[in-house]
Formats: structure tokens, C-alpha cells, sequence
């Protein structure tokens, strides 16, 4: 597939999908103590919105501001650093980062940003780096990274570096954010975390059979992920994305989606979205 060129004297602007763990269970745990897991991904059709604009001075600068997040710091800085160091690129951007993705949500927020600027940069700087090179640039950053790079449902091993594309059903999902934020290192280092989950086998799992192994140990952390859950599950089957704190549910259409949506308890932020099969972005790399 040929790409129409883009004008690099123009702002460019990217989506950054959020996703949802479908099931997560922690099957082990590496020499230096990051945990293997299995995971089902899925990205949604909402996210963030990331702006770059490309520099022929080398600068990279964030031109927005994102509360708690220092420049330096920012993920999208730091993925725009390590292309420039890979590729040997003289170009630099201005980036702007339009926040929707609830930050130690679970939904995978930062990586998403991280991922959608190293395939634009990638694309708008002329780096010709390839998806597995983008990917495992992307996997120094965040360990979700490389799956938003490879860019469709996907099967992950490892530590949600080992992808493979995975068919699943269309659905609707409302996702639930309770007041309150999860750190991932604090429920990966809980003692109660169960770490011995039996390995599956992908071909034919049955996904009624799966769950998210860390749910329950941010339920009684943080009751306020319990009570969210537990009002989620009365319309549909919920279950906690990631390290928590959001949960999701799928729904058959848009408009039963909408309809729990709406009866939201009031405090808790709730959003509707579409199960995505492919990144708006896939076409940008070549595999
Ligand atoms: C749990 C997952 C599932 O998709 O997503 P989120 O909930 O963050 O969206 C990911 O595995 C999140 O991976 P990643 O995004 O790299 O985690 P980080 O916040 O950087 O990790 C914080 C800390 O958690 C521990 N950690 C992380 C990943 C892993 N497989 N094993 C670990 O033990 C490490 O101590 C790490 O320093
Ligand atoms: N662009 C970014 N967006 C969100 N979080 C970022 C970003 N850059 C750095 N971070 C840091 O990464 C942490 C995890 O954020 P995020 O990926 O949104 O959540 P999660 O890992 O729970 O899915 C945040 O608390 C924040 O400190």
C-alpha cells in the first residue's frame, strides 16, 4: 500500500487508541522480576490526540501541558528522543498531547501516545525504521508499547512483548473510571498477587475461562474499584482492564452500551466506545 507524502510544513495530527486487557493472568515471573503474562489486547476507537510538527533544529518540545507529567518525562518526549537516537535523525518536533486516556487507568494511555508518536515520527522524519524496530524501541518505553505498534487484537506472551493477531467478536464497551488511580508497581509487587496461573494455549481458549488476576487485589486495596465493578456487573460482564483502575464491559450494540452509560452513578467518569481491529496508524510501517 502506497501512503499519500505528508507535508512536513504542516501540524499533523494522530489518534492514540486506548485499549482494554480482555483477560490478563500472570503466569510467572522473569530473573529480574518483571512478571510473564498472558493477555488478550484490544484497542478502542477513543483516545488521545497527539499534534507534532516537525523541527529542523532537532529541538523536541511539548507544546501542551499535562498535568503531573513533566516535559522530560512524558512518554511522548521520550519515544520522540529514542527514535532521533536510533534513527540518527537531525529533525526534531514540537508535540502536543491532547489528554482523554485517565492516566493509571489501565487503559494504556501513556503507551498508546508513546507508540503513535514513534510510528508518525517515524513516517514524518523519513526514518524508514520497520514495525519490529519500532516495537522494540517502543518496548524500553512501556511494555505495552509494542502491541499498540503492532497494531490489531492481539494475543501477547512475555511481558506483552510476544504478539499475535487474535479474532475477536465486534463489540460495544462502556468503560467505567472510578475517582481514583492505581499505580501498576504497587499491585505487580502486592504479596497476596497470584503469579502461578496455569499457561494457556491460544488456539481456542475459552474466554469464559479467563480473568484478570490482579482485579482482586485492587478490589481490596481500593474499595472503590469493588464498587464500581460491582455496579458494572449488574448489566454486563465487567472485569478490570490492566492494573485497574477502569472496568469495561462488551455489549452487542451501541445503544444498550449507551443506555448503562447513562444511569452512572454520579462522581465516576464513564465513556462508550467500539472495539478498534486495527490501528489508524498500521499502514504507516512496513512489517
Ligand atoms: C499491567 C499492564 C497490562 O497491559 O498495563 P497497565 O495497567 O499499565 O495499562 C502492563 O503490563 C504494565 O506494563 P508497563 O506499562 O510497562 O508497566 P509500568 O507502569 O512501567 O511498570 C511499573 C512496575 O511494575 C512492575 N512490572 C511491570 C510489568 C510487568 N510485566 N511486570 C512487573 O513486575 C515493574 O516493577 C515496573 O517497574
Ligand atoms: N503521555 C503520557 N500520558 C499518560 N501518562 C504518562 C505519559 N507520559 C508519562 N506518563 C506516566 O505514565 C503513568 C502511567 O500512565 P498510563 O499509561 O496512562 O496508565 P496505565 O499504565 O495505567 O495504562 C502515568 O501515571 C504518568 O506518570
Amino acid at each position: 500500500m502506497t501512503l499519500p507524502d505528508l507535508d512536513p510544513a504542516q501540524p499533523l495530527c494522530v489518534p492514540a487508541p486506548a485499549k482494554i486487557n480482555l483477560f490478563l493472568h500472570i503466569v510467572g515471573r522473569r530473573p529480574d522480576g518483571y512478571h510473564l503474562l498472558q493477555t488478550a489486547f484490544r484497542m478502542l476507537d477513543w483516545g488521545d490526540e497527539i499534534t507534532l510538527q516537525r523541527r529542523d533544529d532537532g529541538l523536541i518540545l511539548r507544546t501542551s501541558d499535562v498535568p503531573g507529567v513533566p516535559a522530560e518525562s512524558d512518554l511522548v518526549v521520550r519515544a520522540a528522543r529514542a527514535l532521533q537516537a536510533a534513527s540518527g535523525s537531525r529533525f526534531g518536533a514540537d508535540i502536543g498531547v491532547l489528554k482523554r486516556i485517565p492516566m493509571g487507568g489501565g487503559l494504556g494511555g501513556g503507551s498508546s501516545d508513546a507508540a503513535s508518536v514513534l510510528l508518525a515520527l517515524n513516517r514524518l522524519w523519513g526514518c524508514g525504521l520497520s514495525r519490529q524496530a519500532l516495537q522494540d524501541l517502543g518496548l524500553k518505553l512501556g511494555a505495552d508499547v509494542p502491541f499498540f505498534i503492532f497494531g490489531e487484537t492481539a494475543f501477547a506472551e512475555g511481558v506483552g512483548e510476544a504478539l499475535r493477531p487474535l479474532a475477536v467478536p465486534p463489540a460495544w464497551y462502556v468503560v467505567v473510571a472510578p475517582p481514583v488511580s492505581v499505580p501498576t508497581a504497587e499491585i505487580f509487587s502486592a504479596k497476596e498477587l497470584t503469579r502461578d496461573t496455569e499457561i494457556l494455549i491460544m488456539q481456542g481458549f475459552a474466554a469464559h475461562k479467563t480473568r484478570n488476576d490482579m482485579q482482586a487485589v485492587v478490589c481490596v486495596k481500593y474499595p472503590e474499584v469493588a464498587e464500581s465493578l460491582e455496579w458494572l456487573s449488574q448489566y454486563g460482564d465487567a472485569r478490570m482492564s490492566g492494573s485497574g483502575a477502569c472496568l469495561f464491559a462488551p455489549f452487542d450494540t451501541e445503544g444498550q452500551a449507551r443506555q448503562v452509560a447513562a444511569s452512572v452513578p454520579l462522581g465516576w467518569k464513564v465513556w462508550v466506545a467500539r472495539g478498534l481491529d486495527r490501528h489508524p496508524l498500521k499502514d504507516w510501517v512496513a512489517d
